[in-house]
């Protein structure tokens, strides 16, 4: 189809590895030839420090944005959840591919955990409260609001040494991106769904952007794209930078779409998890463009302003 041989960027995690791969599989079925170039981010060298005392946003971005921009790549893959709300300039969004589980599960430690009736029941000895490891900021005030005497521990890393760090410490469990987990095939049946918890905007999508002035990339890339998850997560992160933007910000939001209709449900926490603001809307899918920002917009008017105070002192105190 072109003679050309798309460079595709990504970060050399497993999980970064296994979507690029997937990109560059889905191109090749395109009869578009491709070359993967794997580099390092900031966010996957720093494994101590909580993503949401690292202060920059797009952490897991910025390096392949440079990349991009200077020409070593032509097209750079991402988990759509961990990119911006606003791209750098010069860059632009070519093709969402269609969504895995966009649900948050908690990896359970087999250890206080019985399975009776075909369910996980929890069974350590003398606790009143769970021990629990996520690095994420938004798990940790939906997790606190819910059950507001747990104990939550930084956890950070790869998927890989999240799921290590989980078998060496006493934590009841840990949360992760169901998507993640799968992708790598580390999702063993030990897991529960967090079905109550709602998930990072765009999580489980995957995300290509390409160089704002490369038509031809654009157009090769933008064949992959899934108009539905294109919309849906447009949504989402249209409540996000609506709030606040930030990718790691106790923000959640998820749009389901079916026949035409748009669901979508959105919220803001305190990080301590004590304050909690939802909304949920139905509407056509002709509302696709300002849902979201309304959504947002109906939050602030109603004391969200509070609740983005309060994570704004959080980090700052971080
Ligand atoms: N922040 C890291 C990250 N970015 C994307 C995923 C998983 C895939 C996805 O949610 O799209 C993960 C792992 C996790 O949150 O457990």
């Amino acid at each position: 189809m072109s003679n050309r041989i798309l460079k595709i960027g990504t970060r050399d995690s497993a999980l970064a590895m296994w979507q690029a791969e997937k990109v560059q599989a889905l191109l090749a079925a395109k009869d578009i030839e491709t070359e993967l170039m794997p580099v390092k981010s900031t966010g996957d060298l720093d494994l101590v420090t909580p993503l949401y005392a690292m202060g920059v946003q797009g952490i897991f971005t910025k390096n392949l944005d440079a990349h991009l921009l200077s020409g070593t790549i032509d097209i750079a893959v991402h988990s759509y959840k961990d990119v911006p709300t606003q791209l750098a300039q010069g860059i632009i969004k070519a093709a969402v591919l269609e969504r895995a589980s966009p649900l948050d599960i908690l990896v359970l430690n087999p250890k206080y955990w019985d399975k009776k009736d075909d369910q996980w029941h929890w069974s350590r000895a003398n606790a009143t409260n769970f021990l629990i490891g996520t690095g994420s900021v938004r798990r940790r005030a939906q997790w606190l609001h819910k059950y507001p005497d747990s104990i939550l521990e930084n956890l950070r890393g790869n998927v890989q040494t999240r799921m290590r760090k989980l078998e060496e410490h006493d934590w009841d469990g840990a949360i992760f991106a169901e998507a993640g987990l799968d992708r790598v095939e580390l999702k063993s049946d030990n897991f529960q769904h967090l079905d109550w918890m709602l998930s990072a905007p765009a999580q489980g999508a995957i995300v290509i952007v390409v160089r704002g002035n490369d038509h031809e990339a654009f157009e090769l890339c933008a064949l992959l794209n899934d108009a539905n998850t294109d919309v849906a997560t447009q949504i989402e992160r249209s409540f996000l930078s609506g709030l606040m933007g930030g990718c790691s910000t106790p923000i959640s939001a998820f749009t389901k779409i079916e026949n035409e209709e748009i669901h979508f449900q959105g919220n803001i926490l305190s990080p301590d998890g004590k304050h909690k603001m939802e909304i949920e809307k139905d509407v056509s899918i002709d509302q696709a463009a300002t849902i979201g920002k309304l959504a947002a917009e109906e939050l602030l008017q109603t004391g969200a302003l509070d609740i983005i105070k309060e994570i704004r002192q959080f980090e700052k105190g971080n």
